[in-house]
This record gives C-alpha cells, sequence and structure tokens, in this order.
C-alpha cells in the first residue's frame, strides 16, 4: 500500500512530493527536468491572480460563510474539524487513485479506525463527528453503518430492540449495513424474492435465497466489513406472504469474521473510475436457510407473535421506506457539498488560467473572463447555493414530518416523500453534470486526476442511481402530482409544497407583466412564472391521461411518463426557485451579503428559465419576448457576479486537502502543483519504463533492421 507497503515506493513517493528537498537526492532525469523549468516555475509563483480577484469582491466573504455554513457555529465546528483532518497524515489522499483496490479497501480501513480513536480522544460530538467523516470524504462501511444500519433499527425496531442493538452499534460492536437491494431488483423494492419464514417450532425465522436473483447485491459495507445487516425479506408466516419487512441478521462471527454457516459473502467487483466509490465494498450475499431469532423481525411497524400471527400497528405501511426516506434527504444536502468542490475548483482555475487576447506580448484574457465561460459556470454557482438552502429546508420539513410522525400525525408524509424523492432526483442529475461540465471547463487540466475532479465526477455519479434511481424517484413525484390536480376538481384544498395548485383557476390563465429585462429581478414576476409553468404542464399530463379514455388510467400513466418526468422536475425546480426566494427575503447580516444572494438567486431562476423556455413558451406563460429579455437580464447578471466569482467560492471555506485539486488551489499557484504532480506518477519512478526491453526494444530493433535492409 502507499503509505504501508513496498518501502521503495513510500520513499520514492515521498521524495518526489517534496519540492524542498536537496536535488542531490533526485534521479538525474529529475534534476534536469526541474532545473529547466524551476525559473518558469518561479515566475509564475509571484504572480497571485487570486489575490487581485479577491481585491474586487463587494462583499464580506466571511459573512457570506457564515449564510454558507447556517450559523457563526457551524463554520467554527467545520473550520476546526477540517483542519484537523487536513493536517492529519493519516488522512492524505493525494495518492489515492493510484492504489490499488486492496490497498485502497486497506486505507479506508485504516482511516476509519484512525478517525473513530480520534472522535473517542477527542470526544467530538456527533456533528462534529459527520464533519470530520465528510472531510476524511473516502466513501466507506462506516456510511452505510450509521447513515443506513443504525436508522433503520431506530425507525423501524421497537423499543426493546433499540435497546439491545444500538448501544452495540454505536460502540462498534458491531458493524451493520442496509441489505435491500437484489440482483433481480433494486427499484421494485416489492419485488424482493429474499424470504423469512416463521417457524414456530422453533420460534426462529428461517432466511433464504430462493433464486439467483434473490442474491443481495450492492448493500454498501456488506461485501468485507460488516457483521451484521438489515436484511429486507418477504415475511411468510402461516402460509401467507405479507410483504417485505426488515430483519437483523449477523453475517460474521464476532471472533474471527468468517461468514456464519448458511451464509456466502463477497465484494461484487470494480467500479467506475480510480480510486473513487473503491473504497466502498458494495457486496453480495446469499443465505441458505439461516435462522434467526424471532425478535430480531424489526417490529415497530408489525410484529408476528409467538403462535405465528402477523399483526399490522395501525400505521401507513410506507414507514417502512422510512431510512431511504432519512438518506434521501441527507443525499441533497450532500449535492451542494459535490456540486460547490466542483465549482470552487472551476472557478479558481478559470481565474487563473488564461488564453488568447493579446496580438502584441500584452496580457492574455483570462478564461473567467468569457463570456461562455461564465454562461457556463455561473449557473452552477448559483445553483450550489440554490441546494444548499434547499437542503436546510428540506432538512427541516424532515425534522418536522419525523415530530408529526412520533405524535400519529400522517398527514405530511406524501409530502416529505415527494419532496425528498423529487429533490433527491433533481440536485443529484444536476450536480453529476455540473461536476462533468466543471472538468470541461477546466480545459485539458481538467481531465487529469490532479484536478479531483475525475474521483469527484466518479464518486458523485451513483448517487443518481442508489437511493432510488432518479427517473423512479420523479415518477414518484409525478403520480402524487396527478393525484393532487384529480383531487383540485373536488375542492380539496393542496397543501404545503402543492399548495399553489390550489390557486389553478388564476395560474391557468395567467399572462407574465414582464416588459423590460429589469421586470425579471421581481422575484413575484419569477414566482409566478414558475408556478404557472408547473401547474400547467400537470394539468396538461393530467388531461392527456384522462383523455386517453380507452386506457385504464394506469395505462395512461405509462404512455405519457416521459411528459409526467418533465411535470415532476418543473414542479421541483418551482420548489428550489420559491425556497431561494425565501431564503433571500429573509435577515441576512453582513456587508453586501444578500445583494450577492439576490443575485445569484436570479441567475438560478432566470437560467432555469432559459434552458427550459419551451416549458414557459409553450405553456403559454411567457411570451417568446419576455423570454429574450429574461436572457438579457441573465447576462447583466453574470457580469454583476463575475467581480464576485471568486470570493463567492471562497465563502465555502474548503481546505485544499478536502477540494484534493491542483486546480482548486486557494493561492491560485497552479502551474508549479500541476508540474510537481505529475512526476509522483509511478510511470515516472523509472526513467526508462518497465517493458521497454520486451516490448518496446524489440520492436525498434525490428523496424530498424528491416529499413536497413531496405
Ligand atoms: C473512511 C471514513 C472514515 C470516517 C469515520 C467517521 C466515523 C463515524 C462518525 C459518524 C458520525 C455520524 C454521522 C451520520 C452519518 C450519516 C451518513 C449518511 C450517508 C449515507 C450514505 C448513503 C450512501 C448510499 C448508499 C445507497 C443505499 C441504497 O441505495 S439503499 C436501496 C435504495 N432503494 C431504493 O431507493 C428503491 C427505490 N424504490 C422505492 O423506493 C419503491 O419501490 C417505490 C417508491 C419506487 C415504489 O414503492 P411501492 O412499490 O411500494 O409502491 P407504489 O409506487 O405503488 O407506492 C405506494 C404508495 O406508497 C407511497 N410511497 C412510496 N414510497 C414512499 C415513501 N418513501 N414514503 C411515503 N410514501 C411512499 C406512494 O406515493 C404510494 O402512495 P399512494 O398509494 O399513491 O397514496
Ligand atoms: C454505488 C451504489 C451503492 C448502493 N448501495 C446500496 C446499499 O447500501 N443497499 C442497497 O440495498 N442497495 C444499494 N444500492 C442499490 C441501489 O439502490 C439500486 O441500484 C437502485 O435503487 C436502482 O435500482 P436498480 O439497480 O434495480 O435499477 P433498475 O430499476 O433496474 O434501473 C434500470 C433502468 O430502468 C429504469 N426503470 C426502472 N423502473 C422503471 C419504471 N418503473 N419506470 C421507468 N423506468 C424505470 C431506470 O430509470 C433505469 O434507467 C447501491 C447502488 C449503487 C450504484
Amino acid at each position: 500500500m502507499w503509505r504501508g507497503g513496498s518501502n521503495t515506493r513510500t520513499c520514492k513517493r515521498r521524495f518526489f512530493s517534496s519540492p524542498t528537498r536537496s536535488r542531490h537526492h533526485r534521479p538525474p532525469y529529475i534534476c534536469r527536468l526541474h532545473s529547466r523549468g524551476s525559473q518558469h516555475l518561479k515566475a509564475m509563483a509571484e504572480v497571485d491572480h487570486l489575490a487581485a480577484e479577491r481585491a474586487t469582491a463587494r462583499f464580506d466573504v466571511e459573512e457570506m460563510k457564515v449564510a454558507w455554513a447556517g450559523s457563526r457555529h457551524a463554520v467554527h465546528v467545520a473550520d476546526r474539524m477540517a483542519r484537523l483532518v487536513a493536517s492529519d497524515p493519516v488522512f492524505r489522499k493525494d495518492n489515492r487513485t493510484m492504489l490499488s483496490r486492496k490497498e485502497l479497501f486497506k486505507d479506508t480501513l485504516r482511516k476509519a479506525a484512525h478517525a473513530w480513536k480520534r472522535i473517542v480522544e477527542l470526544r467530538l460530538t456527533e456533528e462534529e463527528a459527520d464533519l470530520l467523516r465528510q472531510y476524511v470524504d473516502q466513501p466507506g462501511y462506516v456510511d452505510l453503518h450509521w447513515g443506513m444500519f443504525v436508522p433503520a433499527i431506530k425507525g423501524q425496531g421497537t423499543e426493546e430492540q433499540q435497546h439491545k442493538w444500538l448501544p452495540l452499534a454505536y460502540k462498534f460492536q458491531i458493524i451493520g449495513c442496509y441489505a435491500q437491494t437484489e440482483l433481480g431488483h433494486g427499484s421494485n423494492v416489492q419485488g424482493l424474492e429474499t424470504t423469512a419464514t416463521f417457524d414456530p417450532k422453533t420460534d426462529e425465522f428461517v432466511i433464504h435465497s430462493p433464486t439467483l436473483t434473490s442474491s443481495k447485491w450492492w448493500p454498501g459495507g456488506l461485501g468485507k466489513a460488516s457483521t451484521h445487516a438489515v436484511v429486507y425479506a418477504r415475511l411468510i408466516t402461516e402460509g401467507k406472504d405479507y410483504g417485505i419487512h426488515g430483519f437483523i441478521v449477523q453475517l460474521r462471527s464476532l471472533e474471527d469474521h468468517s461468514p456464519l454457516p448458511g451464509v456466502t459473502l463477497g465484494d461484487i467487483g470494480g467500479k467506475f473510475g480510480s480510486g473513487a466509490y473503491n473504497s466502498m465494498d458494495n457486496g453480495v450475499l446469499r443465505f441458505d436457510h439461516v435462522r434467526i431469532p424471532r425478535d430480531q423481525m424489526l417490529m415497530r411497524l408489525s410484529q408476528v407473535t409467538r403462535e405465528g400471527k402477523y399483526v399490522h400497528s395501525n400505521v401507513p405501511k410506507q414507514l417502512l421506506y422510512g431510512t431511504m426516506v432519512y438518506v434521501r434527504q441527507s443525499i441533497v444536502a450532500d449535492a451542494s457539498k459535490a456540486l460547490s468542490r466542483a465549482v470552487c475548483i472551476a472557478v479558481r482555475y478559470s481565474a487563473v488560467r488564461k488564453q488568447f487576447g493579446s496580438q502584441d506580448g500584452g496580457p492574455e484574457t483570462q478564461v473567467l473572463n468569457y463570456k461562455t465561460q461564465q454562461s457556463r459556470l455561473f449557473p452552477l454557482l448559483a445553483s450550489a447555493y440554490a441546494f444548499r438552502f434547499v437542503g436546510d429546508w428540506l432538512n427541516w420539513l424532515y425534522t418536522d414530518v419525523t415530530q408529526k410522525l412520533e405524535a400519529k400525525d400522517f398527514s405530511t408524509l406524501q409530502e416529505a416523500h415527494a419532496c425528498t424523492a423529487g429533490l433527491k432526483a433533481v440536485t443529484t442529475s444536476v450536480t453529476a453534470d455540473a461536476i462533468e461540465e466543471c472538468r470541461k471547463l477546466c480545459g485539458g487540466h481538467g481531465y487529469l486526476n490532479s484536478s479531483g475532479l475525475p474521483e469527484l465526477f466518479a464518486v458523485y455519479v451513483p448517487a443518481c442511481t442508489y437511493e432510488g434511481d432518479n427517473v423512479v424517484l420523479l415518477l414518484q413525484v409525478a403520480r402524487i402530482l396527478m393525484k393532487t390536480v384529480s383531487q383540485l376538481a373536488s375542492g380539496k384544498q393542496p397543501v404545503g409544497t402543492m399548495a399553489y395548485m390550489g390557486k389553478v383557476q388564476y395560474l391557468m390563465q395567467c399572462k407574465s407583466a414582464v416588459s423590460s429585462a429589469e421586470d425579471w429581478l421581481n422575484p413575484d414576476a419569477i414566482q409566478e412564472a414558475f408556478e404557472a409553468r408547473a401547474l400547467r404542464m400537470a394539468v396538461n399530463c393530467a388531461q392527456n391521461i384522462s383523455q386517453a379514455a380507452s386506457q385504464e388510467e394506469a395505462a395512461g400513466f405509462y404512455e405519457r411518463s416521459p411528459d409526467l418526468l418533465e411535470a415532476a422536475v418543473a414542479h421541483i425546480q418551482l420548489i428550489i426557485v420559491t425556497k431561494f426566494i425565501e431564503k433571500v427575503h429573509q435577515e441576512i447580516p453582513g456587508h453586501g451579503v444578500k445583494e450577492q444572494l439576490q443575485a445569484l438567486c436570479n441567475v438560478y431562476a432566470l437560467y432555469i428559465l432559459h434552458k427550459h423556455l419551451g416549458d414557459f413558451l409553450a405553456t403559454g406563460c411567457i411570451t417568446p419576448r419576455q423570454g429574450a429579455l429574461a436572457n438579457e437580464q441573465l447576462g447583466k447578471l453574470y457580469a454583476q457576479v463575475r467581480p464576485n466569482a471568486v470570493a463567492l467560492v471562497d465563502a465555502f471555506n474548503y481546505t485544499d486537502h478536502y477540494l484534493g485539486s491542483v486546480l482548486g488551489r486557494y493561492d491560485g499557484d497552479v502551474y508549479p502543483a500541476l508540474y510537481e504532480e505529475a512526476w509522483k506518477d509511478p510511470l515516472n519512478e523509472t526513467v526508462v519504463p518497465e517493458g521497454y526491453h520486451e516490448y518496446l526494444r524489440p520492436l525498434i530493433k525490428q523496424q530498424q533492421l528491416k529499413l536497413s535492409r531496405l
């Protein structure tokens, strides 16, 4: 392994990575290249483009940090945890993309153990520990243990079960994962095949994988680390199938970690990208009639009695999906983190990078000054802020719904499902695309691992699939929209984020009053256009479904599902815009902070309007002229953002360690860093590559011989 493997390799790695070491210790080829480039490197280091950029900011960056983090306390804690991680050599990650799968996995185990040691030694709070986990920035079994195994027991276990299992989990005496998805079914949870058959003779459940396709497949942490899992299986008792339920199942020995009898387990194999999500042991699991005590069925929502009677508590069945709702909510919060990292790299680098513009030896143009660069980058910057604020709001909604559920009030369950599913889908899809766009915005250097962007993309992109495929989740939102539209006729007033649909009479016929570009700065004009678009798209879909009179409603839904997807996206974009507008309406301290957020809010909304202009025009919410005015205003807003761009990404307050990018360095000293980084590649360990004598030399010699014979 990098820091634990062969000494020669470790030694070289450290040696090359230290620019201050004596040149005598470098192999001669390195010395030559370094001395050739050193004058150039020195010249580059004296130019600090980012200092000049920071001087143009028209707002108080420290106060923007508070607005971004949520409070002064949050800035302070995040700062402390980020520095704690950055200064600890165990948490270095610059070597990650060059480790083999086995080395990377062992490195993850080491980091997790070290993180836990530090958490205990420093007596960190849960908030601090979670931040530490974030800044360690390496997916691992710990995420599933804390993020899904523990919440599943909390949400679906009885008090007694919680009392028994949670203390073990909290102290890492057991390690758990969330084993739901199977080889044959992931999206369709009701289609899972694993069985849990109650045996009244022994008071046990028999867990079994009846087919190959029933093998559990994908659960993170399952492949190598977990000792236990919450397994989702079809509950069968008294000969009847009662559908999917959760069971706590021990998988491995607590003594030697070997699989228990009847349990077959392993890792499902390498995944997309180097480093990236390969630190996670996504696993496969099969059961051959494995017996567990009856009290390991999670019994908060329904129970099986000693006699084998199935009893369902008087609560909605969908509470079984509660863990997924919780994680979807946290994924929305994470979207703004991943997006802001990519944007921070692209903005800083675009301010440093220069191309063209000078025919006479004068300075070239910073690529950030190109209008095309701005029109690709600033909407992503605005989206990062938009997702941050909608994530905060969603967290509030989730907490509110949880409190209501505790009081047996299930009225907001549908709202929580629609918002978490829809926001998860939209924010992850946008973020994944945006990371790739940021890579392109950084030109060729963005394609290097040292830019940090390839790994960020590879780690992030499965978020579009896990915790619910984004299309499947948006169709859930669409279904709820259709239900709400159909209830409008009966006079039922929609609530929560659907409340705007209650203004159906007005929104179906209103015309935007915008007559100048500046009119688009009015939040009411934006809000109305977005509400009208979302409602009209939903109503159009509902009409089209019902007009297909010959069909069943489900068949109509199926036929119209591509349009329904777009209607769901429009509804979710409305929520994001609304929550951003609400945020900007609040008291926001700090010189210029509110103004910047206002500008970003307008960028976000008008960019979406511009990008989805077809929707707004086709539904008659705005005219082509008003669409053109929105675009004109967008251009003016980009000019307003330009002098503040670097400071706006500084406000994310990311350390260079967390960013993990030579292009996104705080000091903007990009070129020496890129240059140094190249020498760390294992290919540069020898002047002449391995394989030269085997393959290159014979080839060259052969060709030379042929030529000499001519
Ligand atoms: C190395 C590191 C070191 C660091 C060390 C640090 C030390 C540790 C310190 C710790 C500190 C603690 C901090 C905490 C950490 C937190 C970490 C969090 C990170 C988490 C990481 C996440 C990684 C992700 C891993 C991925 C996991 C998974 O993917 S799990 C599997 C997910 N699977 C899915 O999502 C499946 C999708 N499918 C479905 O959800 C459903 O099948 C469906 C919704 C699509 C359909 O459902 P169904 O078939 O039942 O039926 P219907 O469509 O007919 O619906 C019926 C009605 O039900 C309603 N409904 C559906 N779903 C819901 C719902 N969820 N809620 C409410 N209602 C629902 C639906 O609307 C229908 O209603 P109506 O009948 O129409 O009214
Ligand atoms: C990195 C990673 C980590 C994971 N971790 C876990 C874990 O810890 N625990 C766990 O249990 N699972 C985990 N999963 C599994 C994950 O939850 C599923 O992969 C996910 O829910 C998607 O299901 P699927 O793979 O069955 O996709 P499929 O449903 O097979 O999707 C294939 C295609 O079909 C489309 N499709 C499917 N249904 C419909 C429909 N009704 N209408 C229209 N289109 C449809 C989808 O949009 C997609 O394009 C993980 C997955 C990944 C990639």
